[in-house]
């Protein structure tokens, strides 16, 4: 060993070793990059790593000798040389197989090492034995083995730090040991010969000389390899040991997941953790070696398979998975790679069960395209039909029906029997309405009352129609909810796919505007789209907008129809409600009283009329009564009672002086609730009138229960009296029973001198038509009522002067 330093410190130059070492340091860069690189296959590795080896041994060989010994005139025994090389090549080759062979171990980096070490000492040695020749090379023993020791130990951590997954900078700290291996090993290897000086002595010792250099390097490397090895074994068994305490720490922790774990090289699975045998239902020993495609009913992505090259965790992946009984399971894979237990990379997928997760998604999709009341498809559902429906439609030319459905009556259950017993309604009506319908035919919800139908195939129009008929005829029996029996209707529009649009929405569209065609022909109707209906809706639109701005302007107006006793006298005026429309001209009732019902503009309207006519009605000096008419929405109002009272205490009218003429549908719609309502608007003295008798039911019932003053007979029925003999036989029983029910009759639409004396001749009340009195100007009423005044003041004067007489 003192040898070895005085070697070093004494009897070299300090740029030789500068020298030694950076060439060194540049073969050892090369080398390990040879080795470590991944472009070569492992042949080409092994050789490359062998003649940089090479290179780099020789030249710091010869580079330190010739600065040893710079007075000595050297040859360079050329076959001894080259078998040097040659056995340090070899030696190079077998440490970097022992590096890279599959199961690599402390030991076989150790062997590794070892190898290396003893071909350049070796290789050393030979040529300074060739060199020295005749003489016998004189040594240091104890030198030679520390740096066999070293060296050896120095290019085992070279290839132990190349190797290691956990190193920062592998290949650097790896080249800088295999520098300082390939500088320490010919500086030792030449610095363990003594100085010439000391040779004979060293010959005379017979201890020292007696054995054969190389033999000595044999044995100081068999030695270092002992050595070596025994800790390298040592240290191996507790990395074993260790890594298998790893890998049970690793299995505990994957088993106690709720994933599965697999672990593949490849697509070949290595390992896998408890979740994923209970998923696939397949044990670890079946699992293993297995292709992990295999496991899949897809193949997984090619970038999950080749999960290996990179630590990047890839975005996760959607399959299914093959089950026990080959059942399928959604599963989402996450892939990784990561060094495995033995160390080396392995592909880990993560395999999540995602069955309940695609429950819930399936659910909210569900929840997003249909109704929750009645499970039927919502708007949203249906639009993607519909479209699908039209493609179809449109590729095989078959003609398809689109039914818009919108229930009558609904409103009034709503608000008479509740929400709740609207909601059973709806549930009944969606099942009746199943009840009519093929398989292959599709009912959606819109929302409250509305539905639709789609007919996918059709031969002709009247398929559709005829199922519309059905429709229609499926809700005459009463609905049983809350202890009532309820009734609703449908009004149905149809349009036909491809006739009446190439659209979802544009067909829903002509559904929507033929269903409002039939809502507007008296609702419990079916309607066919055509062409210019849109127009027709866009026209009541306008007509809208304007009723409710000549509302709010004051622009409409009330005439005065006045209704005489059989003697001829005015008993009364019914107020009618007036349009003078700037553009149109004068609007009669018949077209905006329907449209302020459907708008609820009617609230306004027909309370206006009743304060205006109160008004009007108020300034005449006669007690002629004012006739106003109700209309069924106006009868809903809660606040109705009440209404009429302040508007009859606001005018200053006596209350019975006003007559409220109701019709038979209103009554229909809650008979408790109207009942309870003339009963009350009675109270208070205000007359009820039966109007319209004879369209419509024509219940007796009604005026056997209802407190009524009066009925009035309809038109259609005394426009007939004199020339249909039931018109008269019916006008007549009106009258007869009317009486005995202690009402009064109007007979409605007198046109006719011959229909006045037959009414007349019949006991008849009251009297009103073109014959006796047009509707007529506030103005004009005014005056008549004034006139009908003093005629019966003056009558009265008569009276009173014929009595005195
Ligand atoms: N709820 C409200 N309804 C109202 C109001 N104002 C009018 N109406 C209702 O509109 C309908 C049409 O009314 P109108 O065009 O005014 O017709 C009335 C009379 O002009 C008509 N009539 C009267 N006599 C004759 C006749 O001899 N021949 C003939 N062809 N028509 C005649 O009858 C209508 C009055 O009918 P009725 O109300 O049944 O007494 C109509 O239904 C009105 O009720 C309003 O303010 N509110």
């Amino acid at each position: 060993m003192e040898r070895l330093f005085t070697f070093l410190l004494s009897e070299q130059h300090a740029m030789s070793h500068l020298t030694v070492t950076v060439f060194a340091f540049l073969c050892g860069t090369f080398a390990i990059r040879f080795l470590a690189s991944a472009r070569f296959r492992l042949k080409t590795q092994i050789i490359l790593f062998g003649i940089a080896i090479t290179i780099a041994g020789l030249t710091s060989f010869f580079d330190t000798l010739w600065s040893s010994y710079p007075y000595l005139s050297w040859h360079i025994p050329e076959p001894t040389t080259a078998i040097a090389a040659v056995v340090m090549f070899a030696m190079a080759c077998v440490s970097a197989y022992f590096y890279l062979c599959p199961k690599r171990t402390i030991k076989t980096v150790i062997l590794a090492g070892c190898a290396l070490a003893f071909g350049l000492s070796f290789s050393a040695f030979t040529i300074l034995v060739s060199i020295v020749k005749p003489f016998v090379l004189a040594y240091d023993l104890s030198a030679v083995l520390s740096v066999m020791v070293l060296g050896s130990t120095l290019c085992g951590f070279a290839f132990w730090e190349l190797g290691s997954p956990a190193a920062s900078r592998p290949r650097f700290f790896a080249s800088i040991l295999l520098a300082l291996t390939l500088t320490v090993l010919p500086l030792g290897s030449m610095g363990s010969v003594l100085p010439f000086g000391e040779w004979m002595t060293v010959i005379q010792t017979p201890d020292s000389a007696s054995f054969s250099p190389i033999g000595v390097i044999a044995l100081s490397e068999f030695i270092a390899i002992i050595f070596l090895v025994g800790i390298a074994s040592f240290l191996d068994v507790r990395v074993a040991v260790a890594q298998q305490r790893e890998g049970e720490r690793i299995r505990h922790l994957a088993d106690g997941t709720f994933e599965g774990l697999l672990i593949c090289r490849g697509t070949e699975i290595i390992d896998a953790n408890q979740r994923i045998q209970e998923m696939t239902g397949l044990d670890l020993t079946t699992l293993r070696h297995r292709d992990m495609p295999d496991l899949f009913v897809t193949p997984p992505s090619q970038q999950m398979l080749s999960g290996g090259g990179s630590a990047a965790l890839f975005a996760p992946e959607q399959l299914e998975l093959i089950g026990p009984g080959k059942r399928r399971i959604p599963v989402e894979v996450l892939t990784r790679e990561m060094a495995y237990v033995d160390g080396q990379p392995a592909a880990v997928l993560a395999v999540r069960d995602i069955t309940e997760r695609k429950a819930a998604e399936e659910h909210i999709r569900y929840l997003a395209l249909h109704d929750s009341l009645t499970s039927l498809p919502n708007r949203r559902g249906l639009e993607m039909v519909l479209s699908q429906v039209i493609e179809t439609s449109r590729q095989s030319g078959v003609q398809s029906a689109i039914l818009g459905l919108d229930l009558d009556g609904f409103k009034a259950v709503n608000d008479t029997l509740g929400h709740h017993a609207g909601d059973i309604l709806l549930k009944e009506v969606a099942a009746r309405f199943q009840k009519q319908l093929r398989d292959s035919d599709y009912l959606a919800r819109l929302g409250g009352d509305e539905f639709i139908i789609i007919l996918r195939t059709i031969r002709t129009k009247d398929d559709a129609l005829q199922l519309a008929k059905r429709l229609l005829a499926c809700l005459w029996q009463p609905f049983k909810l809350s202890g009532h029996d309820a009734y609703v209707g449908v009004s149905i529009g149809v349009a036909i796919s491809p006739r009446d649009g190439d659209s979802a929405q544009m067909l829903l569209k002509c559904a929507d505007i033929a269903m409002y065609q039939a809502k507007l022909h008296g609702k419990g109707q079916v309607c066919e789209f055509a062409a210019g209906m849109d127009a027709d809706l866009r026209e009541r639109h306008d007509l809208e907008l304007d009723l409710r701005g000549a509302l709010s302007r004051g622009e409409l107006t009330i005439y005065y129809q006045p209704l005489f006793s059989s003697a001829g006298k005015i008993t009364a005026f019914e107020a009618l409600a007036r349009w003078p429309h700037p553009e149109r001209g004068m609007i009669p009732p018949d077209r905006f009283i329907p449209l302020a019902e459907e708008t609820g503009l009617i609230v306004p309207l027909g309370e206006w009329v009743l304060r205006k006519a109160c008004t009007v009605a108020a300034t005449w000096s006669s007690d002629i009564s004012i006739a106003v008419n109700l209309s069924p929405t106006q009868f809903q109002r809660i606040d109705l009672v009440e209404m009429v009272s302040s508007v009859l205490k606001e005018t200053g009218l006596e209350p019975c002086r006003l007559e409220l003429e109701v019709t038979e549908s209103l009554l229909m719609e809650d008979m408790e609730k109207a009942l309870a309502l003339v009963t009350d608007l009675r109270k208070r003295g205000v007359r009820v009138a039966l109007d319209d008798f004879g369209t419509g039911y024509s219940s007796l019932a009604y005026l056997h229960n209802f407190p009524f003053d009066k009925v009035k007979v309809d038109r259609t029925f005394i426009n007939k009296i004199t020339n249909d003999p039931n018109a008269w036989t019916i006008v007549e029983s009106i009258i007869v029973m009317s009486h005995k029910l202690k009402l009064r009759v109007t007979a409605e639409g007198i046109e006719t001198g011959a229909q006045l004396s037959l009414l007349q001749g019949h006991g008849c009340d009251e009297m009103q038509g073109f014959l006796l009195g047009r509707p007529m100007p506030e103005t004009d009423a005014s005056r008549m009522a004034e006139n009908e005044s003093k005629t019966a003041r003056k009558d009265h004067i008569t009276v009173v002067q014929d009595i005195n007489a």
